[in-house]
């Protein structure tokens, strides 16, 4: 047993000690190892960084930390000893009970606003970051606002069914909550609260490879809530796929989120490596600078090789997590391993939408990754378009999916006029969670909330809708 006063002792970079979930462990040699830099242990030195670990990484990601690094387990008496980390160079963080009533939230522009001030300034660059100076994101925002309706009058649309399917698996909205990594960071409850919600509203949610928390333990938050609702909800969940580069890491990571009943894999095509994200480079230098670091010193590994890290999170490139050797041909293995239905995410063209088709694929997402990958890379609803003019068959043989920049129910609406099957809808949802926690996801859905503006929307539009599927005319 080790003295938390000894601990306390070796809070610099010449000799750091941690303490995880009741043990100690010497990070020395691994602080310019860690992915997420060197500044976040430093800052937790010879304390207990339990807390602020389980916000990124599940807890068995200890092992990970090189042989030998665990020093023995820390006598709880003297926990007391331990130094208190330092505190982070960020702002004020208003609490819970200062934000609005959710009742408030009635776009997801006041979603946004609650997150803003809920979350740390650190975890806000994050999740509203985006790529280089933010033109993908900003492109994905304004394109559906270029659309117009031309309603159609005088029909009957007093019933209207807003349902549909995702890969055979009903669904009573069109839209779902997309893949998003590292919740931790945004809600305590991480990936598990937002199933919750999910679930309690009929939610179709992916889960994302880069969560804070295992495919499993997601999955059994999952079956919980299940019996909470006595097995009524109609929601189900996929799985998001970052390809290691390690093809042995991959399959057993396909097998593993099968095993844990995932329906369905969005496998991840827009990421051979990570974007520009400049919000969170110059956040990071600010942090190093702050721990005496004269620049930021992460590892440099190459691109693409051997990572024993995977799940890798989104503020970093982390080497071997994002296989930037995947090509089509790579489907088939990935299909064996699978055994289910595949959606490509992260088409940008037409000519990939045909390829997907030709390749056997049940599914692609135009998607340019919330505007966080490639710089002036094409909205969804441009690609959407470019494929109803070079090849619409795609939209008879595939279901197509979009996101990026979907703010409200008009914004889905036009989507499936457009032949979409159904909407993937990000930032919104981890805004809402960020405020309200999984009662913020269900508010987020609410009817009442602008989601579902799409439901007072039907009143005068479903009718458009079955109209603009036919003969849509871009006004
Ligand atoms: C056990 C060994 C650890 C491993 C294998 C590990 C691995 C990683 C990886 C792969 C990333 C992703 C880089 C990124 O995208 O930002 C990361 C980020 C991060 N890690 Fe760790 N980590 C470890 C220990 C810790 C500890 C002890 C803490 C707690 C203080 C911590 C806190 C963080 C944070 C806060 C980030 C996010 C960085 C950002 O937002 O830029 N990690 N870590
Ligand atoms: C904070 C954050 C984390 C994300 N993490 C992932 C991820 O782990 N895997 C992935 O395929 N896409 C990820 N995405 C992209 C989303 O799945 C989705 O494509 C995008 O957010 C849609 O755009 P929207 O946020 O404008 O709705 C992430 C997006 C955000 C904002």
């Amino acid at each position: 047993m080790l003295d938390g006063a000894e601990v306390a002792k070796h809070a610099t970079r010449e000799s750091c000690w941690i303490v995880i979930d009741s043990k100690v462990y010497d990070v020395t040699s691994f602080l310019f190892r860690h992915p997420g830099g060197a500044a976040i242990l430093l800052r937790q030195a010879g304390s207990d960084a339990t807390a602020e670990f389980a916000k990124v990484h599940p807890l068995d990601y200890v092992q990970e930390l090189p042989e030998g690094s665990c020093l023995g387990p820390l006598d709880p008496k003297t926990a007391t000893s331990l130094n208190s980390p330092k505190p982070q160079p960020s702002r004020e963080v208003v609490s819970t009970e200062e934000l609005p009533h959710p009742s408030l939230c009635v776009t997801t522009g006041d979603f946004e606003a609650a997150a803003k001030s809920a979350l740390p300034h650190r975890f806000w660059t994050y999740v509203s970051g985006s790529a280089n100076s933010g033109l993908s994101l900003k492109g994905n925002l304004d394109d559906w606002a270029r659309i117009r309706f031309r309603p159609r009058v005088l029909r009957n649309v007093g019933t209207v069914d807003m349902g549909g399917s995702i890969l055979g698996h009903k669904t009573q909205f069109p839209f779902y909550v997309s893949a998003m990594g590292t919740m931790g960071n945004i809600h305590p409850g991480a990936e598990p609260e937002t199933v919750r919600g999910i679930v309690r509203k009929g939610l179709h949610g992916v889960i994302s490879t880069a969560s804070t928390k295992t495919p499993d333990e997601i999955m059994d938050s999952y079956r919980r809530e299940q019996s909470q609702v006595g097995d009524a909800s109609p929601s189900v969940l996929f799985f998001q796929l970052y390809l290691p580069t390690d093809r042995e890491k991959a399959v057993a990571l396909i097998k593993r989120a099968k095993a844990a009943g995932y329906q369905g894999i969005w496998l991840t095509v827009d990421t051979p490596l990570l974007g520009k994200r400049t919000a969170d480079r110059r956040l990071q230098a600010i942090e190093a600078l702050s721990m005496g670091l004269e620049q930021e010193q992460t590892p440099n590994r190459p691109i693409g090789g051997e990572n024993s890290l995977a799940p890798a999170f989104g503020g970093r490139d982390v080497p071997g997590q994002l296989s930037p050797h995947t090509t089509w041909e790579d489907l088939k293995w990935i299909r064996d391993a699978w055994q289910g239905p595949i959606v490509l995410k992260g088409i940008q063209c037409a000519d990939d939408a045909k390829l997907a088709m030709e390749h056997g694929c049940e599914g692609i997402l135009l998607s340019n990754h919330g505007g966080r990958q490639l710089h002036t890379a094409p909205s969804a609803l441009m690609t959407l378009l470019e494929i109803r003019t070079y090849c619409p068959e795609v939209l008879d043989k595939l279901e197509v999916y979009v996101d990026g920049g979907l703010r409200d129910g008009a914004d889905v609406l036009k989507a499936i006029c457009l032949g979409a099957t159904a909407v993937g809808v990000g930032r919104p949802y981890l805004y809402a969670l960020a405020a309200y926690g999984s009662r913020g996801i269900e508010r987020c859905t609410d009817s009442k909330s602008s989601m579902l503006r799409f439901g007072v929307l039907r009143v005068t539009l479903l009718t458009t809708f079955k109209y603009c599927r036919k003969n849509w005319r871009l006004l």
